[in-house]
């Protein structure tokens, strides 16, 4: 079978969808071979505790509302019907057979590249699949073994450091953050009384 659309996998927990999740999204997009890019939801990382998480429903709704309107971009929620905690070598391997004429390349930023030895047979999916990787603002280091790998690409991104902790923070002190997000998504919190 030939394998014609390359699409990439940006996982993450989106609680709640920023416009520096969008902003790097859009920028890979248009900056590569990319076919598609898919926001893949998930319901729970294996390294976060998941008792301030708003329901993955909502989650994957506000991530819809942002990117409607884009074609080659699109909200995911394939790890919804997978066991939990997420581990993302799971969910690659399902979609792999799932979607036999795609080829999956991950997207992660600095900051999670730093944290890759501690992810589930990590060995494993740098066999498998490519990594690209966007500047982050984090402490750490990356490990020597992930520098110059074959298997990773560093590609250069406008920087934005905006986090979901940040705004869930502002909206509960009663700040008015509507910048920080797409339209629609902030009118969606704001009508739901999310993270008051
Ligand atoms: N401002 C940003 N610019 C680029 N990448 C980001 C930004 N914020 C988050 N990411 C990346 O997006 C992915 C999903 O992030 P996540 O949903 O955890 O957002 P977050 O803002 O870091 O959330 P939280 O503050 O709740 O930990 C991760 O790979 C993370 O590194
Ligand atoms: O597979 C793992 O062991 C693993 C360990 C830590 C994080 N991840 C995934 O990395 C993604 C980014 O998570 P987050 O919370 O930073 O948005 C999310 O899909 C997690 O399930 C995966």
């Amino acid at each position: 079978m030939k394998i014609d659309k390359k699409t990439a996998l940006y996982f993450g927990t989106f609680n709640p969808i920023h416009i520096g999740h969008l902003a790097i999204a859009n920028y890979l997009v248009e900056h590569s071979d990319l076919d598609e890019l898919w926001m893949v939801v998930t319901p729970h990382n294996p390294l976060k505790k998941k008792n301030t998480l708003l329901d993955d429903y909502q989650r994957l709704h506000m991530v819809n509302l942002a990117v409607d309107d884009y074609d080659k971009i699109k909200a995911s929620n394939i790890e919804f019907g997978l066991p939990q905690p997420n581990y993302t070598v799971n969910t690659l391997a399902h979609l792999s057979e799932k979607y036999p004429d795609r080829k999956f390349v991950l997207i992660m930023g600095e900051d999670n590249l730093k944290n890759l030895h501690k992810w589930k047979n990590y060995e494993v999916l740098l066999e498998d699949y490519e990594i690209i990787v966007y500047p982050r603002v984090s402490t750490g280091e990356v490990r020597p073994e992930f520098q110059n790998h074959p298997k990773i690409t560093k590609i250069d991104a406008p920087i934005m450091e905006i986090s979901s902790t940040m705004i869930r923070k502002g909206i509960k002190d009663g700040k008015d953050l509507r910048y920080f997000m797409h339209q629609e998504v902030d009118r969606y919190i704001d009508e739901m009384h999310f993270y008051k």
